[in-house]
């Protein structure tokens, strides 16, 4: 299974996106699309960005009545992801739906993972807000099980949890892990972060990168950085 570092592009247009993206010269990172990107331009910025040569993850986060996901998920299938994502708080149910929806009728689909707990919630939220009064490791790890059991292929959780899951859901499943900080960034919002090189030790498959890379000074020697540590 390829390991690899997802950069977040967490930019309100194309036109920043695609000058972020000129910094990289030849090379073609993995690229995750997230709400911000995905509303202001549309399908059209996958298309964009498949058509030179990045593999893309879609990262909308669906969330809602089986039903309903089910048909939003036949909509991405028509399209070029690699990767794209639902909330596994929304059940087993939610997310066989999900699954059902993103198959194509040649069979194939995109890679389909579930968020457990954001990285941004700490346990005090986690427990003060959701009314959850679980070690988090328990409740991802829970989150993550019931993933495996709707015929997901892997989850997002932070990179500390990763090894716990791998335990739970097998060396095969994957753990796509944002929540990622070089030892001396600011945490900002998010909550259960660790480096790149504790990601890679605690097996974290792929690391998703957002600010530590696009808020860098040099975005490429912060992308490689990332790369060297994890790879
Ligand atoms: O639990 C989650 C799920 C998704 N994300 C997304 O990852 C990036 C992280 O960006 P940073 O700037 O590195 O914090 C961002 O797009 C989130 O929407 C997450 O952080 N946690």
């Amino acid at each position: 299974m390829g390991k690899d570092v997802i950069i977040a592009c967490d930019f309100s247009s194309k036109k920043e996106t695609m000058a972020f993206l000129e910094k990289f010269g030849q090379r073609r990172p993995y690229v995750k699309i997230g709400m911000e990107l995905y509303y202001a331009e549309g399908p059209a910025i996958v298309r964009e960005l498949k058509e030179r040569g990045h593999k893309v993850f879609l990262d909308l986060k669906l969330h809602d009545i089986p039903n309903t996901v089910k048909k939003a998920m036949r909509v991405l299938s028509g399209m070029d992801i690699d990767m794209c994502n639902v909330h596994a708080g929304g059940t087993i149910a939610m997310m066989e739906a999900a699954l059902e929806g993103l198959r194509r009728e040649d069979g194939t689909r995109p890679l389909l993972i579930a968020v457990t707990q954001l990285t941004s919630t700490s346990q005090e939220q986690m427990e003060d807000d959701l009314l959850i009064e679980e070690d988090m490791e328990k409740v991802v790890g829970h989150y993550a099980y019931n993933t495996k059991l709707a015929g997901l292929d892997g989850v997002v959780c932070s990179p500390l949890e990763a090894e716990k899951v791998h335990g739970i859901c097998g060396d095969d499943f994957l753990t796509v892990t944002p929540g990622v900080r070089f030892a001396d960034d600011a945490k900002g919002d998010q909550s259960r972060v660790t480096t790149p090189a504790k990601a890679k030790e605690l097996g974290s498959d792929y690391i998703v990168v957002g600010r530590s890379i696009t808020g860098a000074p040099d975005p490429l020697a912060a992308y490689e950085r990332c790369v060297s540590e994890f790879l």
